[in-house]
């Protein structure tokens, strides 16, 4: 009670996820900086979900499902002693193409695999040349005369004129679809979604892998035991004042109602620069006329155990204009993406693919359609009218996948987004200042701490 706590910090983070967890690990204890982060949630790790059998203690990661191995992600969980395997878990399953909104069966062939992955590694060589300047971020972005004219063409049409379609089925299913509808979306923010590391990892040239025990969440139980008390959880920023000599931040404990006053030469901002999250961080108007301009997808996941699906299926949900074989015919969001077991159990994941605006209700709701669908259809094991779906596990990831229309990116977005590092003391990381992937994150991380430490 009384007066707040004060904690004085050379960098203070905000958002205990990918980019935010790692940054406060390497400003530490690799550049001996006194640090804060401040997390709205109890634990670290972000868009990471174990789900842990209670009977068996097996895990399942129904969040993020692997890490790509780019530069030094592999070192970081040596340091944690986190030992890690090939990470391919998941039980081979046959895959049913269904519209969710008819519950008919599409009768749709995907490419072979091999075609599949020489589509691919085609499209690999076709980005390669664009890679640095989209990739770990924004800080080669061309300039607004001399944007390559296939970073804004529609995907569908980008992936026709250099004839990748055998590569969208795959590109599409694995990470794609968390823009939605990929065909619609401007060539650069597919990219995002699917871009040089995701081929290299499709096409065996980069490996991909996760913790050989205790699911993801090991990686972020090991750096929050390391970072220990200097993690505020629970917590956010309720005021702040940020100038060019450093931030100073009023952050409230959710939880015990304490406010704790934080005063720090830097700050980083680890979550998405939405308007809720915006709020209290006191942008000037030049600041929030350019994040505002912002759209996300909303990604939510979760786990149900209705016996009444098939095990070892993958429903998939696609419109039935993709049969015979359009492989660039996608629904649009919101919308479930897919049902897919698990191999636990009765236990299927559940994908959902939401607009900016779609919550997490709407996103139940939706699952819970499509599954009425699917049941009346006759499509699963028994036909019945209805039956609730029973959730074990649900979690919302968005907003995610920030983008901006074409005409924007002429207008020379990137190059005021990119302004906005370190104006005011602050500094940017996360999905919307890069693109979301945990160890690409990382990788552009690494590429912003210098720039971070400068004068400190
Ligand atoms: C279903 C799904 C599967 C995925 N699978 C993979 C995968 O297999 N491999 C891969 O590399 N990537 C995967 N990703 C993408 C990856 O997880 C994201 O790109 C990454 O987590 C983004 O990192 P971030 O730091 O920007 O945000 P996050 O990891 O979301 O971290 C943000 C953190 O900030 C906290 N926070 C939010 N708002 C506030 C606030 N106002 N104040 C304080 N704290 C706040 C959040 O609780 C969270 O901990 C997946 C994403 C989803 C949704």
């Amino acid at each position: 009670t009384g007066l707040p706590d004060v904690l004085h910090r050379d960098v203070v983070v905000i958002g205990g996820g990918a980019s935010g967890a790692y940054a406060a690990v390497r400003l530490r204890d690799d550049f001996n900086k006194s640090i804060a982060l401040i997390e709205k949630r109890d634990r670290l790790g972000g868009m990471v979900n174990t789900y842990v059998d209670e009977k068996t203690g097996a895990t399942y990661d129904y969040g993020v499902q692997s890490f790509l191995n780019v530069s030094k992600a592999a070192e970081f969980f040596a340091r944690f002693n986190i030992s890690i395997g090939s990470g391919s878990t998941s039980p081979s399953l046959i895959t049913e193409y269904i519209d969710f909104n008819t519950g008919k069966k599409v009768d749709f062939t995907p490419p072979s695999s091999s075609k599949q992955l020489a589509a691919i590694a085609k499209f690999l060589k076709v980005i390669e040349p664009w890679e640095s300047m989209l990739s770990p971020g924004y800080w080669n972005f061309p300039q607004t005369n001399n944007i390559p004219e296939d970073f804004l063409i529609p995907f569908g049409e980008f992936l026709t004129k250099y004839g990748l379609e055998d590569g969208a089925p795959l590109i599409y299913s694995t990470t794609g679809l968390g823009v939605g509808n990929m065909s619609e979306v401007a060539t650069m923010f597919a990219l995002q979604s699917f871009g040089w590391d995701m081929a290299r990892g499709m096409t065996g040239k980069m490996g991909l892998f996760s913790p050989t025990s205790g699911g993801n969440q090991a990686l972020y139980n090991a750096i929050a035991k390391n970072l220990g008390d200097d993690v505020l959880y629970s917590s956010t920023v309720i005021d702040s004042r940020r100038t060019e000599f450093g931030v100073s931040l009023a952050v409230r404990n959710h939880k015990t109602n304490k406010v704790t006053r934080i005063i720090a030469r830097r700050l980083l901002v680890a979550i998405e620069p939405t308007e809720v999250n915006m709020k209290p961080l006191d942008l000037s108007p030049s600041e929030w006329n350019t994040l505002s301009k912002f759209t996300y997808s909303n990604e939510f996941t979760g786990l149900v155990d209705n016996a009444v699906f098939n095990t070892s299926y993958y429903y998939f949900n696609l419109p039935s204009t993709a049969a015979p074989n359009h492989y660039l015919v996608f629904q649009d969001e919101p919308m479930v993406a897919s049902f897919q077991y698990t191999g636990l159990e009765h236990l299927f994941r559940v994908m959902i693919i939401g607009n900016t605006t779609s919550t997490a209700d709407e996103a139940k709701v939706l699952a819970q359609n499509s599954f009425n669908t699917l049941l009346k259809s006759g499509r699963l094991s028994k036909s019945i009218r209805d039956q609730k779906l029973s959730w074990a596990a649900f979690s919302m990831h968005g907003p995610m996948h920030a983008r901006v229309s074409v005409d924007q990116v002429k207008c020379g977005f990137f190059q005021d987004l990119y302004k906005l590092q370190g104006a005011r003391s602050t500094w940017w990381t996360g999905g919307a200042f890069s693109a979301n992937f945990q160890t690409q994150l990382w990788q552009f991380d690494d590429g912003l701490i210098p720039k971070i430490l400068e004068g400190l």
